[in-house]
């Protein structure tokens, strides 16, 4: 079958409204009106190709991403967008740049941390792009007063960075602290005296992260003018006098708790881009399973395929809900920080490092996953995956590796939980500790499969899970003298104690989201079957929590897996229709195997001409070095 849509037939299944559909995963009609209109715009303009990218060298990339971004910021004067259309823009370029730096981390930083004449300075010059700045915290060594490593932007491009280094006034050490350091002249580009700076070298992976230019900076003897100490937590008066601001020290920390919450959205871009290409290719490829001569089975039909890649449809959407609460969280946090309330701010850094951790990893082994659900094919550059997961992976290590993230929450846990002891009653995402003593006792109310699918008794049964295990730490905890030995003894607890309170985040956000109104037919119902799919997928594979803590039987466990088996079936017809909702133009999704039309099989063939290595019949090198061994072996041969 040559062109047209070979996944017509798929779509004709759908038991629901794709184009509501599409609504809801955008988050609002206008927000989905915003990234239909600039995906097209990318799309459809050949300065923003990304084809070639693996096959460039470093230089040739790295330039090529520098006339893009300033070819970007000329098209968002000349269009004049918006700062939402702009970030959309950015998106579908699908391409890291130093950019990033600047508008995520820079200005934040700024805007945070400095005092409003601070502000007023500074943020003018940086929205106009009149200067370039990065975000300089990681060390190469340890300390804060060692070599700068790894910020992005800082090697090649950054003229300004805010550095995190220690402040040290009249022989006292205050801890670190935040300063705007001019790092290259306005003029040339040189490093000012007492700076080196440079690009720390390739990373994982062709193209991919390789668009950055991730750096190392040095001072010596650079003065900081006292202004660009960022003084919204703390001052140095003239005379050198250390003073601190009626804010809690962690508000230093703030930028993260911003960047951390736009990485959780982001993983639920990466992950269904990912599940759309190894959706549509599943339903593409035929292998195997054909009876009385007919065509073999579509390997999505296969249900070991279906368990491996629903559960990652589930989560792309899961996260996509608790994306859109977190950014909630942030809005409300940052209203309150305005109005001097700091009451949330633990809440809002726990969410956030937590989150980001859960997410950014069950999202780079999604795409990994995504990549053997695909086969052999998944292997190529151009089915778009190993690219993805190139890039994507260290999401899990910046912004605060996972694990460490996770040992932040379990210190707020411990802490909630210490605190109910003299009456402190938890709220927001805690509120559940408030019913402790009911979660160590209570028992789960399954007797069939079907019980399974009630919001309260999925609800039930992973706060108690996540509170026991708590609980269990803070007990263990207790028996140590040094508290902060015991936390670093019990500290793989610790971890899974947060992962469980983390995941019943997700799936509580889940099951809120659907109790708002959503209109379109069937909309709800699907996703519906996708939270309760990621739910019960959650409670298989951590069934050993679940068991080893008695929140439920060994009976109940395999009823859940029944259920979720019985909604992979319910799922299937829909599939196609739910990877569509998310709108993905061929463009971003850079993807043969994910081609909106299916059409696989011709579209392979014709890349792979396309390949330099195909550009002559005898390549490159054959004389030199391949002629004469054959020669030789025809010699030795008739001797
Ligand atoms: C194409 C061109 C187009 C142009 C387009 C223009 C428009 C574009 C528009 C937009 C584009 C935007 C794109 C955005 C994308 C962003 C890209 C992001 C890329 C990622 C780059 C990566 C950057 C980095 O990695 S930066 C470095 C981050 N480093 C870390 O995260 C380190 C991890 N470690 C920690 O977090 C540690 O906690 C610590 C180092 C912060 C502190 O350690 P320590 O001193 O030991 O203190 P600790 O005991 O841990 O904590 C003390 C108390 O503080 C509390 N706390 C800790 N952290 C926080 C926090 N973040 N917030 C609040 N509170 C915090 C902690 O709980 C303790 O509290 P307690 O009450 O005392 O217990
Ligand atoms: C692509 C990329 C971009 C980056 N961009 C920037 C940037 O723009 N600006 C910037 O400042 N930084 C940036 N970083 C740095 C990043 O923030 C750090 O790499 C990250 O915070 C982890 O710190 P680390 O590298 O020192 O790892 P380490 O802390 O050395 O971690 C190594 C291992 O030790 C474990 N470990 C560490 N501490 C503990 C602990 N307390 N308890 C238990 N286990 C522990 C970790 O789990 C990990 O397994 C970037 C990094 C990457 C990969």
């Amino acid at each position: 079958m040559e062109g047209g849509d070979h996944l017509a037939h798929e779509r004709k299944k759908a038991q629901f409204d794709v184009e509501a559909m599409k609504i809801v995963w955008a988050g609002s009609r206008h927000a989905f009106e915003v990234s239909d209109r600039i995906s097209k715009l990318v799309a459809s303009d050949p300065a923003f190709r990304k084809d070639n990218r693996p096959m460039l060298s470093r230089k040739e990339l790295f330039k090529n991403t520098l006339r893009k971004a300033a070819y970007a910021w000329k098209r968002i004067i000349e269009l004049r967008l918006s700062e939402e259309e702009a970030s959309k823009l950015r998106f579908y370029v699908d391409e890291p740049a130093f950019t990033d730096l600047h508008w995520g981390m820079f200005l934040p930083a700024i805007k945070g941390q400095g005092t409003e004449e601070q502000q007023q300075k500074w943020l003018p010059l940086a929205y106009k792009m009149q200067i370039i700045g990065c975000y300089a915290q990681t060390e190469l060594g340890h300390g804060s007063n060692s070599s700068k490593w790894w910020p992005g932007g800082l090697g090649k491009i950054s003229t300004h960075a805010v550095v995190y280094a220690r402040l040290i006034t009249d022989g006292q050490d205050h801890g670190v602290h935040g300063f705007i350091v001019q790092l290259r002249s306005l003029d040339d580009h040189s490093p000012l005296p007492g700076i080196t700076v440079g690009d720390i070298g390739m990373k994982f992976g062709n193209g991919a992260y390789n668009t950055m230019d991730n750096g190392v900076l040095r001072f010596d003897h650079v003065r900081i003018p006292r202004d660009q100490m960022l003084m919204k937590v703390s001052q140095v008066s003239r005379e050198g006098k250390y003073s601190q601001s009626n804010v809690p020290r962690q508000l230093v920390y703030g930028t993260m708790v911003f960047v951390r919450q736009t990485i959780v959205a982001d993983a639920s871009c990466a992950l269904s881009r990912a599940v759309c290409i190894a959706t549509r290719y599943s339903a593409v490829r035929r292998q195997f399973g054909s009876q009385n001569g007919g065509p073999e089975t579509q390997v999505i039909d296969y249900k070991t395929q279906q368990s491996r890649l629903f559960p990652l449809l589930a989560s792309a959407y899961a996260f996509r809900f608790v994306g859109e609460w977190l950014k909630w969280l942030y809005t409300d946090v940052t209203q309150r920080l305005q109005a001097n309330d700091f009451s949330t701010l633990p809440e809002a850094h726990a969410c956030t490092a937590g989150l980001k951790s859960l997410t950014t990893a069950a999202t780079a082994d999604g795409i990994e996953e995504c990549r053997k659900l695909c086969g052999g094919h998944g292997y190529l550059c151009s089915s778009g995956l190993p690219e993805l997961f190139a890039v994507y992976v260290p999401a899990c290590t910046y912004e605060g590796d996972n694990t460490v993230l996770l040992l932040q929450v379990a210190r707020f846990l411990v802490k909630t939980l210490s605190q109910l002891g003299s009456g402190k009653q938890p709220v927001g995402t805690t509120a559940y500790m408030g019913q402790v003593e009911h979660l160590m006792q209570c028992h789960c109310n399954v007797q069939k499969a079907e019980d399974w699918l009630k919001p309260a008794v999925i609800l039930e049964a992973f706060e108690a899970r996540s509170a026991r295990m708590s609980v269990a730490c803070a007990k263990n905890l207790s028996k140590f003298t040094n508290p902060e030995e015991g936390f670093a003894e019990l500290s793989g607890d610790l971890v899974e104690a947060a992962i469980a309170h983390c995941q019943l985040i997700i799936v509580s956000k889940f099951i809120e989201k659907l109790q708002q109104d959503i209109p379109g037919k069937g909309v709800k119902q699907q996703l519906g079957v996708l939270c309760n799919i990621y739910a019960l997928f959650l409670l298989h594979k951590h069934q050993g929590d679940f068991l080893s803590t008695g929140c439920i039987t060994p009976k109940q466990a395999y009823l859940a897996n029944e259920q979720l088996r019985a909604l992979y079936s319910q799922a299937r017809p829909n599939a196609i229709a739910l990877v569509d909702a998310f709108n993905y133009t061929d463009h971003y999704l850079g993807s043969i195997l994910g081609c909106y039309d299916g059409n696989v099989y011709p579209k392979l063939y014709e890349a792979a001409w396309k390949d330099p290595l195909n550009d002559s019949v005898v390549p490159d090198g054959y004389r030199e070095y391949i002629w004469p061994m054959l020669k030789q072996q025809l010699r030795t041969a008739r001797l």
